[in-house]
């Protein structure tokens, strides 16, 4: 195949030529083979690498599979996920690890399995098996009850050091919790509960506290630790200052939403890390642009909406996101702060890059074709109803968003924009 006069994300144009699964040649003027496609005025992206996903399989199907889940990622340009820990059973043993990699046979994108700790978990069989990282390791309780102790941390991550894999944290202090705040729930539900007591409940010192003792413990162990969804530009600025060897992510909702939105998201906006104030969001997003934030991931959490739908105290956390990261970011380069060159590094390549997949993230010969195409002159409004996960709805409704008009997974097409179709090939386990 012969993707013709792309524009890159650094503003070049060139020919794309893919042979088998890699792309064989970037350059001008190229000749092929096989299919030509014309990708005049569009911009070729390489696939976005989403760290951290949950696709609930095995255990609660009717929230996601990974059939919808990788549609959904494939239908926003997401070319690899990697998923986490918290399903059921949890992901803490070999045998568990062997169970869900048998769920994710039916990924349409590539994937990592991540492992998790819990008291009872394995170590032992679970470094015997190909896991992705050990992560998120829950320090304080969110979806799937994690949670785990300051010793039970430490031991977790020297072993991963050991065993040389990287971990990954849900850094919140569950002892600084303002525990008052959730008397203000009140009875409200969905769209009607105000949801800003969870902000106040999951306060911004938790975070702060817990990724501060966390980089030390990383540090000390010698392990490669990467903090999930960094919600508070104070965190970010903790890691930034740290060693190399410790990396943060920030999702598209702690940079595109506030408490100010929680008035019309209710329920709907109940997350972990919660959403923070005006304020922070803006000092966080310009860590963003400026690059002093290593990775965007989504978290994406997807909840039916019936299980959204009651008190603020019963709802259950998360938001989805696989589908609408690039396609928001994207937009974000037209009328926002952000450049085409910084959301491919944010997406791809450093994610990539960070995790140590040397076949991902860039748009160079030798490469997977893990590529997706966009045409920045036409953005849609994000609608929750054409959207592939199994949830059905977005924190995002009515936002602009450009969707890739195709995507490839190692030179399969699984995504047709125009037809809103999918492909058939399967996705691989990227440590196998
Ligand atoms: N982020 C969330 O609020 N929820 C996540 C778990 C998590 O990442 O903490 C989920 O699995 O639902
Ligand atoms: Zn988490
Ligand atoms: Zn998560």
């Amino acid at each position: 195949m012969l993707v013709r006069n792309a524009t890159l994300a650094d503003g070049r144009v060139r020919d794309v030529r893919i042979e088998g699964e890699r792309i064989d040649a970037v350059g001008r003027d190229l000749t092929g083979a096989g299919e030509v496609v014309d990708a005049a005025e569009r911009l070729l992206l390489p696939g976005a690498v989403d760290a951290h996903v949950h696709f609930r399989e095995p255990g609660a199907p009717h929230k996601e599979t990974w059939r919808t889940g990788s549609r959904s990622a494939a239908a926003g340009g997401v070319t690899t996920v990697v998923d986490q820990p918290n399903t059921d059973p949890p992901t803490t043993t070999g045998a568990a690890y062997d169970q869900k990699e048998l769920c994710a046979d039916d990924s349409l994108v590539d994937y990592g399995i991540n492992g998790g700790v819990t008291p009872d978990w394995d170590p032992e069989t679970l470094f015997d098996r190909p896991v992705f990282a050990l992560g998120e390791v829950f320090l304080a309780d969110s979806t799937g009850e994690m949670g785990i102790d300051g010793d039970l941390f430490e031991d977790a991550v020297h072993r991963a050091s050991e065993a040389g894999v990287p971990v990954t944290v849900h850094a919140e202090d569950a002892t600084l919790f303002d525990e008052s705040a959730r008397d203000r729930a009140g009875e409200g539900t969905g769209r009607g509960a105000n949801a800003d007591a969870w902000s106040a409940y999951r306060a911004a010192e938790a975070e702060i506290a817990a990724v501060e003792r966390a980089v030390e413990i990383g540090v000390d162990a010698g392990a490669r630790l990467h903090i999930a969804h960094t919600s508070t530009p104070e965190a970010v600025d903790i890691v930034a200052d740290a060693p190399d060897t410790v990396t943060c992510e920030v999702t598209p909702h702690h940079c595109l939403l506030s408490r100010d939105d929680l008035r019309d998201l209710g329920t709907f906006g109940r997350m972990n890390p919660p959403l923070r104030s005006e304020k922070r969001r803006v000092a966080l997003y310009d860590r963003v642009v400026r690059g002093r934030v290593d990775l965007i991931a989504t978290d994406h959490a997807p909840h039916a909406r019936a299980e959204k739908e009651t008190t603020l105290l019963d709802a259950p956390s998360g938001v989805p996101g696989v589908e609408t990261m690039v396609p928001l970011l994207l937009a974000e380069t037209l009328d926002g702060p952000l450049t085409a060159e910084r959301v491919r590094d944010l997406t791809a390549a450093t994610p990539a890059e960070t995790f140590g997949l040397d076949r991902k993230g860039r748009v160079e010969a030798g490469m997977d074709a893990d590529l997706a195409l966009y045409d920045l002159d036409s953005p849609r409004t994000v609608r929750g109803s054409r959207l592939h996960s199994k949830c059905g709805w977005t924190p995002f409704e009515g936002r602009p968003g450009v969707f890739p008009e195709w995507t490839l997974v190692r030179g399969e097409r699984v995504y047709d924009g125009a037809m809103d179709t999918f492909g058939s090939t399967d996705g691989a386990n990227v440590r196998r």
